[in-house]
């Protein structure tokens, strides 16, 4: 079986700790992802999906239980060392692609690379237009995020993702605002992506014929999983 690049180990999340109106909406969950897994996570409106993303993406912290990404256990970190391993190990694509939309495609996917760097440099803006490349959008690489449709966007968001050569890359709901061809062809292009580098993608979907393309679903009820928890084989 292939090694696991996220282990969660009896997990629990609960909002408004210690107050009257405390909740816990994810119960002692046990959950592995395979590296270089291609997989969907699903399950009813307000199950838990977004706040298991948030905590598998180092940006929200468990109430109890631990988690792990890439072997190394994380509740011992502080947060300049949570910030790091984030930064250089998972990427990030939402339903609204939170693109700066006054810069360019280019200057959106130089970012985190920049950020990481210190500043801009040549090669950071190279390796942005290659990203582009990659995702179809060399012809628009200098049009400003504002006057892109929302398939270039989230495409761009995508490119940007990748910046960092993260091993995961978590989608929530990355074709929600789609129309369904551009959702098919980010869809597709993160197939690619992962075939083709290996990278692990979880993606957040509310749509089941995109699911059963991955391969495999998890499936969370009511703060549990009640499918998929582990890789089969
Ligand atoms: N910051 C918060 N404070 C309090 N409760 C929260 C907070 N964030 C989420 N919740 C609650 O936690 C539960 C799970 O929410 P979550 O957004 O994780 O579900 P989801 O499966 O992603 O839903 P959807 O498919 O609608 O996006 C919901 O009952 C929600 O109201």
């Amino acid at each position: 079986m292939a090694e696991a690049i996220v282990r969660l180990e009896q997990v629990c999340k609960a909002y408004n700790v210690g107050e009257p109106n405390e909740t816990e909406v994810l119960h002692a969950i046990d959950l592995e992802l395979e590296a270089g897994g291609f997989l969907a996570l699903v399950g009813p409106s307000g199950s838990g999906k977004s706040t298991l993303l948030n905590i598998i993406g180092l940006l929200d912290r468990p109430t109890s239980g631990s988690l792990s990404i890439a072997g190394e256990p994380t509740s011992r970190l502080d947060d300049a060392e949570i910030t790091h391993l984030r930064g250089h190990e998972i990427g990030f694509v939402f339903q609204s692609h939170m693109l700066i939309s006054a810069f360019t495609a280019c200057e959106n996917v130089m970012m985190p690379m920049v950020v990481a760097n210190g500043r801009a440099s040549a090669a950071i803006e190279q390796r942005a237009l290659d990203l582009l490349d990659r995702v179809g959008l060399t012809p628009v690489a200098n049009n400003r995020a504002l006057n892109m449709s929302g398939g270039q966007q989230q495409r761009v968001a995508i490119a940007r993702a990748l910046a960092m050569r993260p091993r995961l890359i978590l989608a929530d709901e990355p074709t929600g605002n789609l129309d369904t061809q551009s959702a098919e062809g980010v869809f597709q292009l993160m197939r690619d992506e992962n075939l083709a580098s290996g990278t692990t993608f979880l993606i957040v979907t509310h749509n089941m014929a995109l699911a059963t393309r991955c391969d495999r679903i998890i499936e969370v009820v009511d703060g549990r999983i009640t499918q998929g928890q582990r890789p089969q084989g």
